[in-house]
C-alpha cells in the first residue's frame, strides 16, 4: 500500500513536525537589565516559549524544563553565565545531542556571542532562524576531591536536582576557566567596569593596577600530544580556554579542535609586567613569561584554595581537573564566525 494511502498523510506529518519547539531562557538581570520587554516581544513574535530566570542559578532548571518539553532549540538571553547555565541544564537532561543552542547577547561582556559572530539582539534572532549550526567542544571542570563539598559553583543551587550534592563541584564551560589575578579581579569587579573596558583591556588594566599581586603557586599537569607535561611555579594567571580571545590570533582557543588552550602567565618583576601588559604581549605564547599548552586534560593544584572563574562564575577549590568533550555542543553561529575562529597555525 502506498504509505501515504493517497491521503496526503505524509504531508500532514511533516507539517506536524515542522514547527520547531523553540525556547528562550531570559535572564532579566543580565547586563543593565533594560532588555527584558524587548527580548520577550521579539521572542514571542517568533513563537518562542519564554521563561525568565527568577533567581541566580535558575537557568539550568529552566533548560531542563525545555528539554522535558522536547525543545529543539534553546536560546539563552543573557551573558556568558546564562549561556553556561542553559548548556549545563541541557546536559543534565542528556539533551545536548538533540538540542540546538543559541545566544541572545544582553549580558555585560557577551564574549561567547562575539566569538560566534552574533552581533546584537535582532541579529541574534536572525541567526537563530537562519544561521549555520556548528558543533563545538565543551570544557569540563571538577574541583576538589569529588564529593568532599570543598568547592561549589557559587549562585548555583541546582534546584530540583537529585544529585546536587555529588555534582556541586563539577561544571562545564563554554569559554574558559581561569584563576589568578584576572579571576580575583573579575569576580570582584562591577559589571559596569567590565563593560566599559572590555575583557582584554580589563585584564591588562587589572594586571597593571595590581602590581602588588603576590601570584598563585600552582602545579599543572597537562597531556599534550599524549605526553604528560608539567609546570610548577608562581603564576599571575592560569587560563584554560575553549573559545576565548586572549592573546594573538594563533593563541586563541579553537572550540572545534577537541583541545583546550592553557596559558600560564608566570609571576614576573613589576617592570616586565608593566611592559608586557602595555604592549599586549602578556598572553602571547612566545612571550618570556608565558607558557602555552594545547591539551586534552589538565590537573591544576594550588597551594591554597583559589577562586577560579568558570565562564565568569565562581568555583573555589585547591584542585581543578579540566577536560574537554569534543563537539558536543550544537550552536547557531553568525556569518562572521569563521573570521572569528582562530587559525591555530597562523
Ligand atoms: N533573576 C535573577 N536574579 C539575580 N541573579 C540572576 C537572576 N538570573 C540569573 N542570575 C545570575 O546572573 C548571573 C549571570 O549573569 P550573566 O553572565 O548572564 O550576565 P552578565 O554577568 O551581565 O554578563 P557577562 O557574563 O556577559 O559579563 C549568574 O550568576 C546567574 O546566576
Amino acid at each position: 500500500m502506498d504509505p501515504d494511502g493517497g491521503t496526503g498523510m505524509r504531508i500532514a506529518e511533516d507539517d506536524d513536525s515542522d514547527p520547531e519547539e523553540r525556547w528562550l531562557v531570559l535572564n532579566p538581570e543580565s547586563g543593565d537589565g533594560g532588555h527584558r520587554e524587548r527580548v520577550r516581544r521579539l521572542a514571542e513574535e517568533r513563537g518562542y516559549t519564554v521563561r525568565e530566570t527568577q533567581y541566580a542559578g535558575h537557568a539550568p532548571e529552566l533548560a531542563r524544563e525545555a528539554a522535558a518539553a522536547d525543545a529543539d532549540l534553546v536560546a539563552a538571553a543573557g551573558g556568558d553565565g546564562t549561556l553556561n547555565g542553559v548548556v549545563s541544564g541541557l546536559d543534565d537532561a542528556d539533551a545536548l545531542p538533540r538540542t540546538v543552542v543559541g545566544v541572545v547577547p544582553v549580558g555585560t561582556a557577551n564574549i561567547f556571542a562575539d566569538l560566534v559572530g552574533v552581533e546584537g539582539v535582532e541579529h541574534a534572532f536572525e541567526v537563530l532562524a537562519d544561521g549555520r549550526e556548528r558543533r563545538v567542544d565543551l570544557g569540563t571542570v571538577e574541583g576538589g576531591s569529588p564529593g568532599d563539598g570543598s568547592a561549589a559553583l557559587a549562585d548555583d543551587p541546582r534546584s530540583g536536582r537529585d544529585d546536587a550534592d555529588d555534582d556541586d563541584s563539577r561544571g562545564l564551560f563554554v569559554l574558559s576557566s581561569l584563576a589568578g589575578l584576572p579571576a580575583e579581579a573579575s569576580l570582584a569587579t562591577s559589571s559596569a567596569l567590565k563593560s566599559r573596558l572590555g575583557t582584554v583591556a580589563f585584564v591588562a588594566t587589572a594586571l597593571r593596577e595590581a602590581i602588588d599581586f603576590d601570584g598563585i603557586h600552582l602545579s599543572v599537569e597537562a597531556v599534550v600530544d599524549g605526553e604528560e607535561t608539567t609546570w610548577e611555579g608562581d603564576a599571575l594567571v592560569a587560563l584554560v580556554g575553549n573559545l576565548r580571545g586572549f592573546g594573538p590570533p594563533r593563541a586563541r582557543a579553537n572550540a572545534e579542535d577537541g583541545l583546550l588552550d592553557a596559558v600560564i602567565v608566570e609571576r614576573m618583576p613589576t617592570r616586565e609586567l608593566l611592559a608586557e601588559a602595555a604592549t599586549g604581549d602578556l598572553f602571547d605564547p612566545d612571550a618570556d613569561h608565558a607558557r602555552h599548552f594545547r591539551s586534552t586534560s589538565l590537573e591544576i593544584d594550588a597551594a591554597n584554595e583559589l577562586a577560579f572563574s568558570v565562564d565568569g562564575e565562581r568555583l573555589a577549590t585547591d584542585h581543578l581537573s579540566v577536560g574537554v568533550r569534543p563537539g558536543v555542543l550544537r550552536i547557531k553561529v553568525g556569518p562572521d564566525y569563521d573570521a572569528a575562529l582562530p587559525n591555530p597555525d597562523d
